[in-house]
Parts: C-alpha cells; structure tokens; sequence
C-alpha cells in the first residue's frame, strides 16, 4: 500500500478561481468593497479600543473608472497593509486576515464590529474581470507604503511605495472582454444591488445637489447649485436600528427604499432581531397580494453584514413565507454551500423556524391588539396564512387561534367562534359540524339564498388554495366537521338531519317523471335524481357533489386530489323536486309540451348556477320569448 500527499499545485489556482470559485463575474466588486469596508471597521475598532492612536475622521470608500487606461480603482481609508502584510495576507491565497482579526480581538467584541470576510479568497475574485491587479496600500501603522502588482499568474513583485495617505488603493486592468465593468451605468447598477446598505459610505463620482434658499430670497430666485460627492449608499438601513427607535412612516420609507418600483404601501411589517442561538436581524413585510401569486419579482433580499448577497432565500425562509418582502441579515448562513445542504443544515432550520414563530406572533398580535384592522386586512394576507397552515404544521397550530372565516355577509369568525355560532343548527345525524361555504357569492347566489332561508350561516371561502385547506382542516378535527359547499346538494340534504319528508306523487308517478327528464336531459352530464323536498323550494337545483368537486379543483392547483380527477367531465346532479306543484302539471301534459316545460326549468336552473351559455341561452330567450307572447 502506498500513502503521500496529493500535491496542490498553486499555480493550477488561477484558472479554477476564474472558472469555477464564483459563477457571476459581477461579484469581485462585492468583494473587493466588502475588504475596504473591513479595512475601515478594523480601522474604527482599533480606534475604539485605544490600540490605534489615529484621528479617523469620516472614513469612506471611493470607486473611480479610468476608460482611457481602462483601470477601475477601489479606495478605502482603512487599515491599510505593511509590506510584511501583503505578504502574509495576500500572497497566501485561502488565508483571511478577517479571521486572524477576529480571533485577536474577540475579547473586545470584534465579532459585533460587523466585519465580513472569512475565507480568504474574495481578493483573488478580481482576477475574473482584471488580467492584471496593484495594491497601493499604507498601513496605520508607522511603516513605509507598499505596491504589489500581479499578472494573473503565481509570480508578483513587491516593493515599497512613497503613498502617504493611509488606507489602500486596489487598481484592476480590466480585460477587454469585460470592459463593461468601466460603463457607468454597470458600476451603478452593481454598487446598487449589491452595496446599497453597506455600512461606509461609497462615493461613485459626484451630483449636483441644490442648496436651499436664503429665508431673504427674493421670489424669482434660483436655488444655488454645488457639487457634492454621489455617495450610493445607506449606511445605516432601518434594520439595524433598534424597533423603538423607528416609526411606521419610516418603516414605510425603508420599504421604498428596498423597492423603488413598488407604489403600494406594505400591510404592517415585523422586525425580526435575535443573537442567540445565531445572528439576524431584518424587517419583513406584509405586501397586498394579488390572487396570481406567479408574478412575483420583489423579493425578500438576503444580506450578510448589510452585504447583498442574493433574493433566492429558498431553504431559509419557509416557503409560505417566500411571498413577503423585506429583508434578512444573518452572517449565519452558510452560503458557499449547496442549497440542498442549505435545507438539512441545523442552524438554517433554526432560522426558518425563528421566522415562522415570529410571524405566527406577530399575527397574533395584530389580531388581538385591533381585530377590526385585521379583519379589513384579511382579504390580502389570507393568502399566506392559508398556505402557511397547508405546508406548516407548527404554523398551523399556531393560525388556528387567528385564521378567519368570513360569512358571506362579512362577519368574521374564528374555527371556534364559527362553532359556537353554528353548533345548533348545523349539526348533522352524525354528529358531524357542517360549514356551509360559497366560493363566489355572485354564481352561487340562489344556493346561498336557499340555504339562509334554513337560519344556516354561509361562509365565503375564496382564495385558490381553499380546497387544500379545508381539506387538512376536516382530517385535523379526525373528520367531526365537514365543509360543504352551497351548491353540492339541494338545500334539504346539505345538512342531512335524517328528516324525511313524504312525496306528493305516488311510486307510478315518480317513474314516470324521472323517463319523462331522462328522455329530455343529456344523460353523460347530468344524473336525474327525484326528492321530496319542501314544496316551496326551487322545482329543480343543479348540484355538483362536493368530494368530486374538491378533488377536481385540488388537482387543478397541484398537489392533492385524486389521480385523474383533473380530468373527468364536468357531471352534475339534476335534482327534481317531486313536491313542487310543477311536476304535477308535468305529468298531465304531452310529451311535446313536458319537454318544453323539462327544458326550460332545467335552462332556469342552469340560469341560475350560470352555466346557461352559447347556443342554449339563445334557444332559452326564444323559446321564453315564445311562450309570454
Ligand atoms: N483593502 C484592504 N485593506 C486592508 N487589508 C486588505 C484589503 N483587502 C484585503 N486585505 C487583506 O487581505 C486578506 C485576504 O482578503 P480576501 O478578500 O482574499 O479574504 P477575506 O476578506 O479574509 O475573506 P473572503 O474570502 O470571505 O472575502 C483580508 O483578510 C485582509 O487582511
């Protein structure tokens, strides 16, 4: 057997940094704006501590493009490097002096100084767009400047520089095939998705800013105009104040801060701040939504250390969340890692259900704090509420307490209010609590009518994920209450009290009436069933079985439902009341006249579920037309 070492050739680096490392090119600015920020908070904390005895003043960082020599700069008044430094730091790829600060300093705290780094390779991400880097850089400390240059290969020169000014210079020859990154829109555009919270200020040119006028300023007078520095950062985003020290509007303002596009206020927001057992801070909001939940481009931003780092927080926010907006900040989460890793990993399903409970708490909330704002909310948050107790069953525990029915008439209940309101009159002989709902109260309203005639109370359950719902709800209450929807039964048999009432027509009579319908109905669509119901109730109801309809509409939404139950046919059950005085008259008329009178009850009742279309609403004026003349 034989044992060794594999040997790591340094010189095979390069080209795998530039190819493989990091997958968008556009990043090596983040990194090389996150070292300078580093610099510069190094630089602070030893101030702070006393161990840097230097005046810092307001430190900012500055980028600058030269299209002449096609060399992009990025200057900070940081720390700075000593010669021995760049050695140390920078010609051993993969060894981060971000870590080594935070180790020497962690007992003053160094970990709270919001510094970025830690694997010592974001440096060498210039290499991707530069064929060629130079570091000017002085350190703080009382030594001689130092320039190093490299061509992109495992050789550099080193020497000492007269630069007095302390921080560093980072020059980038940018290749030609990437010379877009010296177009000031690019340089913009990164700096803005990237660097728009970071915590020094970073200058980009400069804009002309109008003074305000004298109080003395005569009426026609202009505004004085001066140059000031175009710094295209925040430094200090709302979510890394403290809640108590912001109010709603400027919760408000940080949310069109975030997306600039969006016009629409958020709904209420929930600032999320923890240290242990991880990091994150954030501020989540509550948007309208709109029913087409695919059209969804304002994120939820995922930052480290107020670094953006990407809007795809899959794994780390559960997914029900994934429709708010907002942003988190955690220098916990393991990014350089694959995302299915990111799912398994303990320290994000803490964080995911960190986020959950917080959400959970914060609807609660609302709820009990001002439950009439809650209920003209519910419209716009059902939706993720919903969809949270379908996916989530910790969420859902917790959602029951606040998740609302609303009737038909707008009052809202609670599962447990909703129960004690309808106990009484909607229990069926089983035992079972039946809610009656309506999915569109327009459509369905001569079912809804009927069914408020009996004292029922109807609920209007109309968000496209309903069906799932309710569905988990009935197996979560071990099947003791059903939810049934207006039109899945004639009104009598929507709630089976196991009361009968005795047919008008004799045995002779009811066959002949179910031929004289079978005769004049499509049989593929509709199956004719005779009740005996009240004789005041609609002659004939159209009705579509719940479970049939529920699975359908399951299917359609994905996941659930029965296998190929997408696709059945639409079948309906034409149910015939025997004791309404029409049949009667049906039975003594002839067969010509039976199937005018059959066609236009059943066009009536087709009418009023609104599924008379086409050709047969043409046929039903005339024919109605017809008979009035
Ligand atoms: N502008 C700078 N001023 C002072 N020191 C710097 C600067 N840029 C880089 N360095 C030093 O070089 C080291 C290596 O930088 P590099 O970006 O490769 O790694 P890192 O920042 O430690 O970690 P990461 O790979 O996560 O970015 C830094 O830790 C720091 O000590």
């Amino acid at each position: 057997m034989a044992t060794g070492n594999i040997n790591v050739s340094v010189e095979n680096i390069f080209p795998l940094i530039k190819k493989f490392l990091y997958s968008d090119h556009e990043i090596f600015l983040r990194e090389l704006i996150s070292n300078a920020t580093d610099a510069t908070l190094k630089l602070k904390h030893l101030a702070r501590i006393g161990e840097a005895n230097v005046e810092i003043g307001k430190p900012i960082i500055e980028i600058k493009a030269n299209k002449e020599q096609k060399t992009l700069h990025i200057i900070d008044q940081g720390i700075g490097m000593t010669k021995d430094e760049v050695e140390k730091y920078i010609n051993e790829v993969a060894f981060s002096g971000a870590e080594e600060f935070l180790d020497k300093y962690k007992d003053s705290d160094a970990k709270d100084s919001g510094i970025i780094g830690h694997f010592g390779l974001g440096f060498y991400s210039a290499f991707m767009v530069a064929n060629k880097v130079e570091i000017f850089t002085k350190s703080w400390k009382d030594e001689p400047a130092a320039h190093w240059t490299c061509e992109g290969t495992t050789e550099f020169t080193l020497e000492s520089h007269d630069r007095t000014e302390r921080g560093t210079e980072i020059v980038l020859h940018i290749n030609d095939e990437d010379k877009e990154f010296l177009e000031d829109n690019r340089i913009n555009e990164l700096l803005n998705k990237y660097n728009k919270f970071m915590p020094v200020p970073i200058k980009f040119g400069t804009k002309e800013k109008e003074l305000p006028l004298p109080e003395d300023a005569k009426e026609d007078e202009k505004p004085k105009k001066v140059t000031v520095d175009h710094i295209i950062n925040n430094p200090n985003p709302a979510w890394t104040k403290q809640p108590t020290d912001l109010n709603e509007d400027e919760y408000n303002s940080f949310y069109r801060e975030l997306y600039p596009m969006q016009f629409e206020e958020p709904l209420f927001h929930i600032h999320l701040n923890v240290d242990y057992p991880f990091n994150l801070t954030g501020i989540l909001y509550f948007p309208k939504l709109t029913q087409d939940l695919s059209v969804q481009k304002d994120k939820i931003q995922l930052y480290q250390n107020q670094v953006f780092v990407t809007d795809n927080v899959e794994g780390i926010v559960p997914e029900f969340l994934t429709m708010l907006r907002g942003v988190i900040d955690s220098p916990d989460i393991p990014l350089n890692v694959s995302r299915s890793y990111l799912q398994a990993d303990g320290a994000v399903k803490k964080i995911s259900n960190y986020i959950t409970k917080k959400v959970a708490d914060k609807l609660k909330s609302l709820f009990k704090n001002n439950r009439e704002d809650f209920e003209k909310k519910w419209n716009d948050i059902k939706v993720v509420i919903e969809y949270g107790m379908l996916t989530d069953d910790k969420f859902f525990e917790k959602a029951e307490k606040f998740n609302l029915f609303p009737s038909v008439d707008q009052a809202y209940y609670t599962f447990e209010e909703l129960e004690a309101k309808i106990k009484e009159n909607q229990t069926d002989k089983d035992d079972k609590l039946i809610i009656l709902y309506a999915s569109n109260k327009e459509e369905q309203h001569s079912y809804i009518e009927a069914a408020k005639d009996k004292g029922y109370e109807v609920m209007l359950l109309d968000s496209p994920i309903v069906s799932h719902l309710i569905q988990k709800i009935e197996g979560n209450k071990e099947q003791k209450v059903s939810f049934v929807r207006v039109d899945a039964e004639q009104v009598d048999k929507l709630i089976d009290k196991g009361e009968e009432t005795t047919s008008k027509l004799n045995d002779d009579e009811k066959e002949k009436l179910k031929t004289a319908f079978e005769t004049h109905v499509t049989k593929e669509k509709y199956t004719v069933q005779l009740e005996a119901m009240d004789s005041k109730a609609a002659p004939i109801t159209i009705t579509e079985p719940e479970f049939m309809r529920r699975m359908k509409e399951m299917q359609k939404t994905g996941g659930g439902g029965m296998f190929g139950m997408g696709n059945m046919p639409e079948m309906y059950n034409l149910v015939v009341n025997t004791n309404h005085e029409l049949m009667s008259d049906i039975l003594q008329k002839n067969e010509d006249e039976q199937a005018n009178l059959i066609n236009q009850s059943l066009d009536l009742a087709l009418l009023s579920k609104n599924l008379l279309r086409g050709e047969a609403l043409t046929k039903f004026v005339k024919r109605s037309y017809e008979m009035i003349k």
